[in-house]
């Protein structure tokens, strides 16, 4: 199974091989502001859910905003230890 560390690593290398047929590669091509909303789309889909879905569609819908929170972290170019200083 994956978790936040191993998906950002195989996201990373993704991007830094301009992986063929990656939509990963192709939403971090499309930059922050782009990248930007998708996570405030993911959240809004997350909290719909946990309001009105089951666990499970919350559970996506909040696999989904992690992975739109990585995919902003690579277009800023931020790492994870960037981020885990803070936490
Ligand atoms: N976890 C994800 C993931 N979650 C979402 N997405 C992308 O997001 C798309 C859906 O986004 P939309 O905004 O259309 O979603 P939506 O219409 O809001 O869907 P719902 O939220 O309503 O269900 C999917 O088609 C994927 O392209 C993801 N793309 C990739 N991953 C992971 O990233 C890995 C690498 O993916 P690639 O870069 O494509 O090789 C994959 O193996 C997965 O583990």
């Amino acid at each position: 199974m994956k978790t936040f560390d191993t998906l950002f690593a195989e996201l990373g290398a993704k991007v830094e091989a301009n992986a063929e047929g990656s939509a990963t590669v192709i939403a971090v091509a499309d930059g922050v502001h782009a990248a930007g909303k998708k996570v405030v789309e993911e959240a809004a889909e997350s909290w719909m859910a946990a309001e009105h879905e089951g666990a499970d569609r919350t559970a996506e819908e909040i696999s989904q905003l992690l992975y739109r929170v990585q995919v902003l972290m690579l277009a800023r170019g931020l790492s994870l230890d960037d981020v885990y200083k803070y936490l």
